[in-house]
């Protein structure tokens, strides 16, 4: 380091005082101008040192400010990569971690529902009143669902409500009970609106693909026999 010394200042002032200090017989007034001197140095070492403190503090604080916000941030962006815009429900991503973490322990319910001849009603009534249509029915899902309960937003019109560790039959109920909070009022401004249910039970150590298509192959079922009906798929061998 190069010999700048921060207190050069203030060693010159002490070193002054102490020669004076040694010194036998000097007079007083050398002796007061001397301390004189050493005071107002001090004062001086003193002010910087608060300044500084309070600058370095502020810094501090400036810091854990940045790296809270820097949390709010990574947190936000988490949830924006595991959540639907829309419905603000998990997205296709999240649902298939979940599902998967789930069937690692144990068994589950997959639920997959579609809405039905959603075509129409976004070319009867426009696209944004299909959009209103899509929050609307999330809206009923969950009315019929404990808080708890996750639900996810797999496609466009399509839904999946993740069951862990419930038998096929009691998953089969809630669908029917979604099934017909769906049904049971016209929507405003799209009129009557029915949604599809597939349902599969898996076994632990499935994976999300085999749950999803074994759901997926019941709503096809419960769409060609007719829509607005659950069907539960076999359960797996
Ligand atoms: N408003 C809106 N429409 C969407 C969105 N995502 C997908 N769609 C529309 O959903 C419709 C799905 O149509 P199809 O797959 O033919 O199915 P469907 O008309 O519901 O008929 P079925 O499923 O057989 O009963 C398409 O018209 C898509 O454009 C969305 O986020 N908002």
């Amino acid at each position: 380091m190069s010999g700048f010394d921060l207190f050069q200042a203030e060693e010159a002032a002490l070193a002054r005082a102490v020669a004076m200090h040694a010194r036998n017989g000097e007079d007083s007034a050398a002796y007061r101008a001397e301390l004189g001197e050493l005071i107002a140095r001090y004062t001086r070492l003193m002010r910087e040192m608060r300044r500084l403190i309070r600058h370095s503090d502020r810094q501090e604080r400036e810091l854990s400010e940045l790296n809270a916000s820097l949390r709010r941030l990574a947190e936000q962006l988490d949830h924006k990569a595991r959540h639907d815009a829309l419905t603000g429900e998990l997205n296709r991503a999240a649902v298939i971690d979940l599902v998967s973490q789930h069937l690692q322990r144990g068994p589950l319910s997959l639920v997959v529902l579609d809405i039905d001849h959603f075509k129409r009603i976004n070319d009867s009534y426009g696209h944004p009143a299909g959009d209103a249509v899509i929050v609307e029915l999330v809206r009923r899902l969950r009315s019929a669902l404990r808080a708890e309960v996750q639900l996810g937003r797999v496609g466009g019109e399509e839904f999946t409500v993740v069951l862990p560790s419930l038998d096929l039959d009691v998953a089969g109920m809630l669908a029917e009970r979604m099934r017909a909070a769906i049904a049971a009022a016209p929507f405003a401004g799209a009129g009557a609106v029915t949604a599809s249910f597939g349902v599969s039970w898996n076994s632990a150590g499935s994976d999300f693909d085999h749950a999803y298509a074994r759901a997926d192959a019941a709503l096809y079922e419960a769409k060609r026999a007719g829509r607005n009906r659950v069907v539960l798929a076999d359960v797996d061998a």
